[in-house]
């Protein structure tokens, strides 16, 4: 499917179907352009968004047959179609047709508005239109999508069809789609891939799917070439959206899939984990976070209580702080930046900064360990203590954790750090209460019993009996493990900016 490929070489290969100037022959910089499509009315590129000016009032004029909900106002002649809801635009002699998003009560759906015959302009006016709509995104991604079908509780299917694929197909992506047929059969894909032939591999799942298909690369012999490759995508299709709530900004699939079609892609810090097994160090990829103590027992100790939904989650925090249960452990982190101030500043820092690069990508498998192993004696300079009275060991990549709980206020794509907020399970129950309620709030990071660090590396050993350690929510060997970030080994595709979406430090009152 080479020729789907012209807008994006920006080149105007020869064997397109129909060939628009190059997009450098018509970018519009400054003064709006203007198509005249005659009776129809006319087509600007404004400063907001395509302005459509009809001669007509809105229930008479063409525009109005095909989607009136995604024009504002309504009783206006003029109305605008924001950019980054432009979702394609091609200009042949018999029509100029015009994709965008609309919204359709919760949803967005995909509308097209079309024009027959339009004036020998009307392909200029087309790429210009889509390189304002697509900035410095890659129009008509390669997308190898799969499909968990039995994430979020069966539903990740019927969102495909009917949220995902329609926006996908109108924006022009061209889409392999395959249907995971067992746990680890995302990793076997993704271990199997044709790099070269995808931009992303897109996950209609929770965050189980991007978990399997980050190590699924891993485990290649050209792992970090393909990691560095291959863009990793969560369409919020699962019980745990992290991933698209903090790089598409929603838990909706049919906006997450206008993002994904309008997203950039960028280097995103990855962390290796390894833990002593049978005898064997084992080490594998988390690209979201790893917990101990608190969150780690709500998430996976509360399994049985399933069938309670989201309610297991407020019920098993208010049993535990109740009964001011505590993790004993022994920590040694490796500290990159400490104090409260210092973490604002070094976030603040890495949002207005240049972009540090990752080492070379020459290397063929995965980054060798610069901290050593679980199984190796303690890194110079990382300290054990004794914790006896921990309450929860959070380890985190990005802000949100899922839709309105954000633990890690600080978290950066590519600073080469996990943040890692340590709590103490002995405090009063009021104060942990208060600290419940403040994830929610957005007003964690200054809770007095959180302690917030940004950290290149850790070595955590349970010091109870039996519990849980979660990587990226999934249930791994509860002994110890030894944590180190690699800076920007993966990719991911996110709507533009430096930081996660929306998210950041409460307003300081
Ligand atoms: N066909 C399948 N049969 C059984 N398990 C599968 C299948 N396909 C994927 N899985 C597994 O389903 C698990 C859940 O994946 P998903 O990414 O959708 O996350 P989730 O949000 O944690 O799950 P859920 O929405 O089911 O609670 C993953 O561990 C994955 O390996």
């Amino acid at each position: 499917m080479h020729h789907r490929y012209t807008l994006m070489a920006q080149s105007g290969d020869s064997d397109a179907p129909f060939e628009p100037p190059t997009l450098a022959e018509t970018l519009v910089d400054d003064a709006d352009q203007t198509l005249d499509l005659g009776d129809a009315g006319k087509l600007v590129l404004a400063e907001d968004g395509l302005r459509i000016e009809s001669p007509e009032a809105p229930s008479e004029s063409p525009f109005a047959a095909c989607c009136p909900a995604a024009f504002s106002p309504s009783d206006s002649k003029s109305r605008t179609i924001p950019y980054h809801l432009v979702l394609y635009a091609e200009s042949s002699p018999s029509h100029l047709e015009i994709a965008f998003a609309s919204r359709a009560s919760k949803r967005l759906i995909p509308s097209t508005l079309s024009f027959p015959a339009p004036p020998p302009l009307a392909p200029s006016f087309a790429a210009a239109l889509l390189t304002r709509a697509y900035g410095p995104a890659l129009p008509r991604k390669r997308l190898k999508i799969l499909v968990n079908p039995f994430g979020g509780q069966g539903r990740a299917q019927a969102l495909y069809n009917a949220e995902i694929k329609p926006i996908l197909d109108a924006a022009r992506c061209v889409l392999d789609v395959e249907t995971t047929k067992a746990g680890g059969h995302a990793g076997v894909i993704a271990a199997e891939l044709d790099i070269e032939a995808y931009d992303a591999v897109v996950c209609c799942s929770g965050d189980g799917l991007p978990h399997e298909v980050f190590n699924g690369l891993a485990r290649r012999a050209d792992a970090r070439r393909a990691l560095g490759r291959v863009a990793v995508s969560q369409m919020p299709c699962g019980s745990g959206n992290a991933l698209s709530w903090n790089l598409n900004g929603t838990g909706s699939a049919s906006e997450a899939a206008v993002a994904l079609v309008k997203g950039v892609r960028r280097g995103v810090d990855l962390a290796s984990v390894t833990q002593v097994v049978g005898g064997e160090v084992v080490r594998s990829l988390s690209f979201l976070s790893q917990a101990y103590g608190l969150v780690a027992d709500i998430d996976l100790g509360t399994e049985g209580l399933r069938w309670m939904g989201d309610v297991r989650f407020t019920l098993g925090v208010l049993a535990r702080i109740l009964a001011r249960t505590t993790y004993a452990a022994d920590v040694a982190v490796g500290v990159q930046v400490e104090g409260k101030e210092r973490v604002r500043e070094a976030w603040e820092a890495g949002l207005e900064g240049k972009e540090e690069e990752e080492d070379g990508r020459e290397e063929e498998g995965l980054p060798p360990l610069r901290f050593g192993t679980v199984g190796d004696a303690l890194p110079t300079g990382w300290t054990a203590v004794s914790v006896p009275e921990l309450g929860n060991f959070y380890a985190g990549n990005m802000p949100l954790m899922s839709a309105d709980t954000t633990f890690f206020h600080a978290a950066l794509p590519r600073d080469g750090c996990f943040d890692l907020v340590t709590t103490p399970g002995d405090i009063s129950r009021m104060d942990a209460l208060g600290m419940m309620d403040s994830v929610g709030k957005g007003t964690f990071f200054d809770d007095k019993n959180v302690e917030y660090r940004k950290v290149v590396g850790y070595r955590l050993t349970p010091r109870i009996p039996s519990g849980y350690i979660s990587i990226d929510g999934e249930k791994f060997p509860f002994v110890p493990l030894q944590v180190e970030v690699h800076r920007g080994l993966g990719t991911v595709i996110g709507l533009p900016g430096k930081g996660y979406v929306g998210v950041g430090f409460a307003k300081k009152e």
